[in-house]
């Protein structure tokens, strides 16, 4: 077992329908959580990781061999590192689904997964460092910076 990572579970909440600056948490009045189980139910996987010892850390790797996910793809969603940066932050919330699953390894910063349940509401998913996701294929879902404005990822993906 890696080291205890302590930080709060993550959280995800039904959005609420105001046309607010898209990086706000979106939250309903009251809020309305949604839990890691309600998630599960919808084929959303989720791992909190020691994301400071990516380099030899046995969970990850363990996780990446029974899944199958045979490489990385780093990068840095900030105007500094990534390339054609406003354009791809439209696209990254242009709701979309991918024919595999969508494996996301947030390893500094933060964001938010939006994907659609069932009654096609908007869920929320707040990814910090350390948590990792995975949207099984054909889950429509969108991504933006949340107002901490930076997010480090690895895409990993299958084969
Ligand atoms: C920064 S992760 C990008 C979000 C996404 O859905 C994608 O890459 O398809
Ligand atoms: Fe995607």
């Amino acid at each position: 077992m890696g080291l205890e990572v302590r930080r709060p579970p993550m959280e995800a909440w039904y959005m609420d329908d105001s046309a607010e600056d898209q990086r706000k948490p979106h939250h309903r009045d009251p809020p309305e959580y949604v839990s890691l189980d309600k998630l599960a139910e919808l084929g959303i996987l989720h791992w909190v990781l020691d994301a400071d010892s990516y380099e030899n850390d046995p969970e990850l790797q363990k996780i990446r061999k029974e899944r199958g996910y045979n490489y990385e793809d780093f990068i840095e969603v900030c105007p500094e590192k990534l390339p054609n940066y406003e354009t791809k932050i439209k696209i990254f919330f242009e709701e979309h689904i991918h024919t595999d699953e969508e494996i996301r390894y947030c390893l500094d910063g933060s964001g938010y997964f939006d994907v659609r349940d069932p009654e096609d509401r908007w869920i929320r998913i707040w990814v910090q460092k350390g948590d990792m996701i995975v949207l099984p294929a054909g889950c429509y879902h969108r991504f933006t910076l949340d107002e901490n404005n930076y997010l480090k990822v690895d895409m990993a993906n299958c084969p």
